[in-house]
């Protein structure tokens, strides 16, 4: 069985060696010849799956995506022609929710002034949204929801419209799907009547897909509005971002904010528990095993931190200003974009930090907002 895979996802040789012939290939520049003899197809947000990519294979027996998004993947023509498909919800979420909490506290620290005192609107609260959430719950900052499907759906939360956040919030991340139809589409969510709207000072972070916002609208708005404050880690024509946008922005990555070691492992670990499923195989193999140890045996608190000591905390996971700073010297181009998302491994979750504590009495937010072992 031929088993062609991007060459972005880890893990692939551990967990689908055995069940094929593993071929690695750049997922941004798959075609249609490459794929015809493929058995199992794997990929990323970057491959577009469709027709075209998929019309010279008569043998094709899954097709998964390592991913939350599904927006590159032509589900409809799958199903037309009967080829199981799997993505991987939830793999990246807890990435996700860390990156922005992490650049709110880089925010703050920025430009004075503590998270804990701001109101964060989050607009989509599915997996990436609720991991923010909880992130923002641990820590104590005041968050409200927007999410009309959820709220329709019965989904027990309190939620709000988003018109009525933009009144109320200091900071708004958002976390949708892309989407065109339906009665709550996402593209150009926040074009440039909305971004008027923003709140005087307010942060806006885009963790979700770059077209949410209409990027151009963007540059117009910041250059009229010093006061906003920008987090982007997707952007409009990736993997070549507007440059002209890139310099108004505080923090800037390469859509890598779900880019944690746990959670692209998470997400080849789903795919390879789908493809066992459909092929009747039990997974004999362990996500936690494949994973490396963190460069720090555990840190022991000698007393309750403050929010600057919490953000050094963070730094020592995973520190956002390395990649932004990476990003403005190298990856701007879409050469840079890409080998910067396809060389990134140093991204660690919270959980993989041990705390232990000898004088804090105030700890339990740490083990809630995902640390380790936190213990006396
Ligand atoms: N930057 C990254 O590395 C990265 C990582 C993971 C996901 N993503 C993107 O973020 C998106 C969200 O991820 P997720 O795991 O939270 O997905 P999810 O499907 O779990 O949640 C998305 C939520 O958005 C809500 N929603 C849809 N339209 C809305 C609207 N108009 N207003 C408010 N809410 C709306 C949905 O009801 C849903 O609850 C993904 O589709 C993907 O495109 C990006
Ligand atoms: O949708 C997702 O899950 C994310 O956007 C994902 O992390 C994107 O990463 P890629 O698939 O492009 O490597």
């Amino acid at each position: 069985m031929k088993i062609l895979v991007d060459e972005n996802m880890p893990y692939v040789d551990e967990l689908f060696g055995e069940l094929g012939q593993v071929v690695k290939v750049s997922g941004r520049t798959l075609d249609a010849a490459t794929v015809a003899a493929a058995d199992v197809l794997l990929v990323r947000s970057v491959t577009k799956v469709n027709d075209a990519l998929l019309q010279a294979n008569q043998q094709l027996r899954f097709v998964g995506s390592a991913t939350i998004g599904m927006d590159h993947v032509d589900r409809d023509y799958l199903a037309s022609r009967n080829i199981p498909f799997a993505n991987a919800p939830g793999c990246n979420a807890i990435a996700v929710g860390e990156f922005a909490f992490i650049a709110m506290l880089e925010l703050a620290q920025r430009y004075g002034g503590r998270l804990k005192d701001k109101r964060v609107a989050i607009v989509g609260a599915g997996n990436t949204g609720t991991a923010l959430a909880n992130c923002l719950k641990a820590y104590g900052v005041e968050y409200r929801l927007c999410d009309p499907l959820l709220a329709q759906s019965g989904d027990k939360r309190e939620f709000y419209a988003l018109d009525e956040l933009l009144g109320w919030a200091d900071v708004i991340s958002l976390h949708v799907p892309l989407t065109r139809e339906g009665p709550h589409p996402t593209w150009y969510l926040f074009d440039e009547q909305k971004l008027d709207k923003l709140p005087q000072n307010a942060w806006l972070l885009n963790c979700c897909r770059g077209e949410v916002i209409d990027n151009r609208a963007l540059i117009r708005v910041k250059s009229r509005r010093a006061d906003l404050r920008l987090v982007l880690d997707v952007w409009e024509g990736e993997p070549n971002p507007m440059a002209e946008l890139v310099l108004l922005v505080d923090l800037a990555t390469p859509h890598i904010a779900g880019y944690s070691l746990e959670g692209k492992a998470r997400g080849t670990y789903m795919l390879y528990q789908a493809l066992c499923r459909e092929l009747g195989i039990t997974p004999s193999a362990d996500l936690n095993s494949l994973l490396p140890p963190f460069h720090l045996a555990g840190v022991t608190l000698s007393q309750n931190i403050d929010e600057r000591q919490l953000l050094g905390l963070c730094r020592s996971v995973y520190d956002l200003r390395d990649d932004d700073w990476v990003f403005r010297r190298e990856g701007l181009d879409g050469r840079g974009f890409d080998n910067m998302r396809k060389n990134h491994r140093h991204r660690r979750e919270f959980s993989a930090l041990a705390l232990a504590h000898t004088g804090a009495s105030e700890v339990d937010w740490l083990s809630q907002l995902g640390f380790t072992g936190i213990g006396s």
